[in-house]
């Protein structure tokens, strides 16, 4: 049976899955799992398609362990366990594709070097990104690896939604806001028609909240605004990053304090966010364990900043029909979503307390102005999806690049 691999390297995890291709336009997915909690314990779980437990690892005083070595384990977990399976292309999740790069495509050499050029735009994940291509053209030199933007979902946004109020000569460089997570938001979309079809149609905010979090405006399923911008360190608190801050702090930390460019990357990618206010951890789930008041506050402040955004979204749409919550925080923390959902009781939203606690599919109650989803993501059936399509497109065709077929 002929097989797909999905690799989705985030910042603080890499999520993978094997897809079978019985029909080559809906993979089908057998294994899949994760490597969580990069930079500080990680631990790895392979689960089969029903939930069967296949392999679990905990590296203990792990947290110096990078994305290139935890990938090593995988792959040789995962290329071990192809049980007969004949792998005919790996889909990757590249986080920045700039103004160049929205359809996937095949990666080669010279894709790779355009693609690197775009690190400094997402040093959180492009590095990784590319790190996983190189990885696998390593082992599999011959096999064909498709590149899935997730600036792509964003392209359509309106021209003023992705401008920045800065001279246009800036704009036409490629100074504008592309937006991300759009490999979730495309599975949301996709989702929205298959559960609510009247809401597909709808102004909904969609809230990815994860180690990276952002909220996509999304009217009729197409992105028309959304809270990342030039980078992926734009909009809402997140673990690590700060999100939208006033761009007079970092010329007075150049400035004034003497910090280099390099520091300042450091601090506002990976010493702020969940991690730099509570001063105790980026995770939300050890911050929700923890006593201290400065985790509190770390938590009210993400609650706080995510409605602030929500709001001006909100303004997008002109009106919000529905609000989904997706991603690690968006799926799992029912306090969160409360919290949130009190704060944009203006809009409407009234929650129902049972089913928001047990993560149904929808939360919000009967009486509710809008609709409250929660709709766990699938990037990686996305870019299993994407990768079939463009595999079956070339079927039959020379691949310029590898001189073969490509499957
Ligand atoms: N069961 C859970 N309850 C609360 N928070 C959770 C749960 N599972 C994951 N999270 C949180 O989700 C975040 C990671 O989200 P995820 O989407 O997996 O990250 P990434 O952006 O790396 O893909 C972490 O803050 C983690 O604490
Ligand atoms: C773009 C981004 O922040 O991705 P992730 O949530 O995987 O870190
Ligand atoms: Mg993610």
């Amino acid at each position: 049976m002929k097989a797909i691999v999905s690799l989705n390297a985030g910042s603080s995890s890499i999520k993978f899955a094997l897809f079978t291709l019985e029909d080559p336009a809906a993979p089908h997915m057998v294994a899949g799992g994760k490597v969580e909690k990069i930079g500080i314990s990680p631990s790895l779980t392979i689960r089969a398609a029903d939930g069967t437990l296949l392999h679990q690892h905990d590296w203990r005083g792990g947290e110096r362990l990078t994305h290139a070595i935890l990938l090593e384990e995988l792959s040789g977990w995962l290329l071990g366990h192809l049980a007969g399976h004949e792998l005919v292309g790996i889909g990757h999740r590249i986080v920045h594709g700039g103004t160049r790069f929205a359809e996937p495509r095949i990666l080669d050499q010279t894709l790779l070097a355009d693609l690197e050029a775009l690190c400094a735009l997402a040093p959180l994940h492009q590095p990784h990104n590319l790190a996983a291509v190189r990885a696998m053209m390593k082992i599999h030199p011959a096999l064909p690896q498709i590149a899935c933007f997730d600036t792509a979902f964003h392209r359509q946004m309106p021209e003023t939604a992705s401008r920045f109020a800065l001279p246009r000569a800036l704009h036409d460089a490629g100074i504008r806001r592309y937006g991300f997570h759009g490999l979730s938001y495309e599975f949301i979309a996709r989702q929205l028609r298959e559960v609510e079809t009247n809401l597909a149609d709808g102004r909904v905010i969609a809230a990815h909240l994860g180690n990276g979090a952002s909220l996509c405006a999304m009217r009729g399923g197409r992105s028309i605004d959304t809270t990342m911008g030039f980078t992926a360190l734009d909009g809402l608190m997140m673990g690590t990053r700060c999100g939208t801050l006033d761009p007079g702090v970092v010329l007075h930390l150049q400035t004034e304090l003497g910090m280099g460019v390099g520091e300042v990357e450091e601090l506002l990618y990976r010493k702020s966010g969940l991690l730099g206010v509570s001063g105790i951890s980026s995770d939300m789930r050890a911050l929700h364990d923890a006593e201290s008041p400065a985790a509190g506050e770390a938590i009210e402040l993400f609650v706080w900043r995510a409605a602030r955004e929500c709001g001006a979204m909100a303004a997008s749409l002109g009106g919000v029909d529905g609000v989904v919550f997706t991603a690690g925080i968006g799926e799992n923390h029912a306090g969160i979503r409360r919290q949130l959902c009190e704060r944009l009781e203006w809009l409407g939203i009234r929650l129902d307390q049972q089913a928001n606690e047990e993560s149904q599919q929808i939360i919000s109650s009967g009486d509710s102005a809008v609709r409250v989803l929660v709709i766990p993501t699938n990037e990686e059936l996305m870019i299993a999806l994407h990768t079939a399509t463009l595999l079956r497109r070339l079927r039959g065709s020379v691949s310029p690049q590898r001189g073969g077929r490509c499957i």
